[in-house]
Parts: structure tokens; sequence; C-alpha cells
């Protein structure tokens, strides 16, 4: 047995519910984390839910609010030097993943706190203590910094468009195949397979494809589950040390696609049509799946997101190069033309 020092950073609280965001002051004074506060949001989000956060901070608190619009090494630069001038305690990334992602990494580049108030269910970076950069040479994540709290308002989160609540349906059944890929690499290359850690990843894929079913009913319940099963997809990853768990062969083709065409797509749409094909690969339950994504209204052919047939098929192949060191169904070889191309008209996702 490998007894080799193993530290898991996870969350101190997570606060969730409806109408939370107005408490975010007490939150801090429970968490007991001192002003200057750095938050981080995206364009859209800044106009509308920060710009009603900040009115519930008291005035004798000092902060300041950063835009980005994008998750690029220059953003997460801003950040430092804006962190660094006011001598922020905490930075606190308001939106989606990319806001999410520029202010865990530049809270680990200067050792703050990072807090994570999460405006759309739409990738399971919320709770993680990776992040999505571009501009570090990598299209995968990175080890930053895990979130001190998370604070998710599910009035808030649950009136996100509906297209990014799928996307988070999308990027959570991903686990699905992630597991598989996982244990197929522990049984072939003896690599360290965390049976707890991925079981936790696995539980939130069900809650995810239980989410299919209770949405269209009960959008404010349904969302609740699937902050659940993105929160707890975002532990194990953070108890693995590392995204094995929450990322297998359907997300090699989802950053494949990304390198391509960078915001063809969200992430977690990319991710479920990975899942379907990558499923069928594994020979688990493609269309079971399919099914439940379809039933939701989540683009399954690549043509509803406007991605050419032969980018879906160029993924495939170059999809296993895209990171090497961790096995999955793709192989070492990878995928040839033509069987990326039957694998992708099999499952539907071309014509
Ligand atoms: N760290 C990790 O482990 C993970 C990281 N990721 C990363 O996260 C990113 C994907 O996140 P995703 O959220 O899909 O994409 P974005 O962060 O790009 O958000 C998509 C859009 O949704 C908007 N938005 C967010 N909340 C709301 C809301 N409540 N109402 C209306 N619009 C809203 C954003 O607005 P605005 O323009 O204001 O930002 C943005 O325009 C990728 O960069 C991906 O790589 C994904 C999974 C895991
Ligand atoms: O998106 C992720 C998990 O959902 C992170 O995965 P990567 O490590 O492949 O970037
Ligand atoms: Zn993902």
């Amino acid at each position: 047995m490998d007894l080799k020092e193993h530290i898991i950073n996870l969350p101190r609280k997570v606060y969730i519910g409806n109408n939370i965001l107005e408490e975010l002051s007490t939150y801090f004074a429970q968490l007991n984390l001192g002003s200057p506060f750095l938050f981080v949001t995206g364009p859209y989000v800044g106009k509308s839910i920060t710009k009603k956060v900040l009115e519930s901070i008291p005035q004798n608190k000092e902060f300041e609010v950063m835009t980005v619009d994008n998750a690029t090494l220059d953003d997460v630069y801003n950040t430092e030097e804006t962190a660094k001038r006011i001598g922020a305690k905490v930075i606190i990334g308001i939106g989606g993943g990319k806001s999410i992602d520029v202010a865990k990494y530049a809270a680990y580049k200067i050792n703050s706190e990072f807090m994570s108030i999460p405006t759309a269910p739409s990738h399971d970076g919320i709770t993680s203590p990776f992040a999505s950069i571009k501009g570090l040479g990598k299209a995968v994540s990175v080890k930053a910094k895990e979130p001190v709290a998370i604070v998710s308002d599910i009035e808030i989160i649950s009136s996100a468009p509906r297209r990014l609540i799928n996307a988070g349906i999308g990027d959570t059944v991903g686990k699905m195949v992630a597991v598989k890929d996982w244990k197929l690499a522990s049984k072939l290359r003896g690599e360290y397979y965390g049976d707890y850690t991925a079981s936790l990843a696995l539980m939130s894929a069900k809650h995810a494809l239980m989410c299919t079913k209770i949405i269209e009913k009960d959008v404010q319940s349904g969302v609740r589950i699937l902050m659940e099963a993105l929160i707890t997809s975002g532990v194990a990853m953070g108890m693995a040390g590392s995204t094995r768990p929450a990322s297998g062969s359907e997300h090699l083709f989802a950053h494949a696609i990304e390198m391509m065409k960078p915001d063809i797509a969200l992430h977690g749409e990319l991710v479920g049509i990975g899942t379907i094909m990558m499923a069928y690969l594994h020979g688990i339950r493609w269309k079971k799946i399919k099914r439940a994504l379809m039933s939701i209204g989540f683009p399954v052919r690549a043509r509803d997101l406007g991605i050419p047939d032969e980018m879906i098929v160029k993924a495939l192949t170059i999809a296993h190069s895209i990171r090497p060191e961790r096995y999955t169904i793709l192989g070492d070889r990878g995928l040839t033309w033509r069987s990326a191309e039957k694998i992708a008209q099999v499952t539907g996702v071309i014509d």
C-alpha cells in the first residue's frame, strides 16, 4: 500500500438555499474573512447579479470589482495585480466558470482566500481546486486554490438561461465515462483507482440523470439536485487531488474541439456530446444518456451547435494526444478517421 502523504483541502462551508446572497456579509463574518474583498465577475453578470450583491456589503468594508471577458493568463495577471494593490484578503469569483476560474487561480498565485459564488450551474469548477486558464500551454485544468466557501443561491442559479443549466447536466453525466476510463487505466496500466472518489463522481452523474426527469416540471428542485451533484464532483476532485474522477475521454473530446475552435459551444455541451460517443465506445448505456439529454432539449447533434461534422471527427482522432499520461478508452494511438466517423455517425452526433 502506498502510504505517501496525501493532503486533502476541502471547502470549509457550503451555503445553499434561496435568496442567500443577501446574507453574504454574515457569511464573511462567520468565516472570519477580513476585507478588502476583490470580486471577479463577467460583463453580463457584473451589470446584473454582482451589482445587486454589492449593495448588501456594509459601507465599512472595502472592496473592488474586476470584470473579466475571458479566463486567460492576462486576466489572471490583472486580477493578481489588483488584488496586490488593494491588499485583498479574499478573491471572490462571481459568475460562470470563467470568472470563477480566474478568481481561483489568482487566489492560488497570491495565496489569498478564494470564495466561489456561481450564478449558473454550468460546470463543476464551482468547488474544485483546479482552474482552466488559457495561455498556460495546456488545454486541461491546472492546480489552483480550493474555495474557503461556496455560496449557491438557488433562486439566482435557477434563473440562469436554460442552456447553461443543460450544460451543467452535460458536464456531470460525463462522470459515467470518466470513472469507466479510470477503472480501465487501473486494470490496464496499474494506475491507482480511488473507489471512494470514483463513487462520489458516479453519484453526481446519477443525480444529473435524475435532474433531467425533474427539471421540466420543477426548475428549482432540479437545479438544487444539479448543484449538489456539481459540488460533489468538485469535492471528488479535491479528494483525489486530480480531476481524474471527473474528466476522462469525454473531456478529451471536448478539449480537442475547444482547441480547434474556442468558444464554439459551452464546455458542458461539448462534454455531453463526448459522453454519448465515449459511452458507446465503452459499451455502456449511451442510448439512455442520449435520451435523457434529448428530453431536456440538450443539443446532441453537432449541427445543433454549429459544429462542422469534420471537426467532430478530427477531434475524436486527436483527443488521445491531449493528455497522454491519463489513459482512457481512446488508448495510446487514438481512433482512425474511419472509426471516429463511424462512432459519430452511429451515435447520431453527425449525419
Ligand atoms: N475548474 C474546473 O474544474 C472547471 C472549469 N471549467 C471551465 O469553466 C468554463 C465554462 O464555464 P461556463 O459557465 O460554461 O462558461 P462562462 O463562464 O463562459 O459563462 C457563459 C456565459 O454565461 C453567462 N452567465 C453566467 N451566469 C449567468 C446568469 N445567471 N444569467 C445569465 N447569464 C449568465 C456568463 O456571463 P458573463 O459574460 O458575465 O461571464 C457568460 O457569458 C470553461 O472555461 C471551462 O474550461 C469547466 C469545468 C470544470
Ligand atoms: O472540466 C473538468 C471537470 O469537469 C476539468 O477537467 P480537465 O482537468 O480535463 O480540464
Ligand atoms: Zn468539465
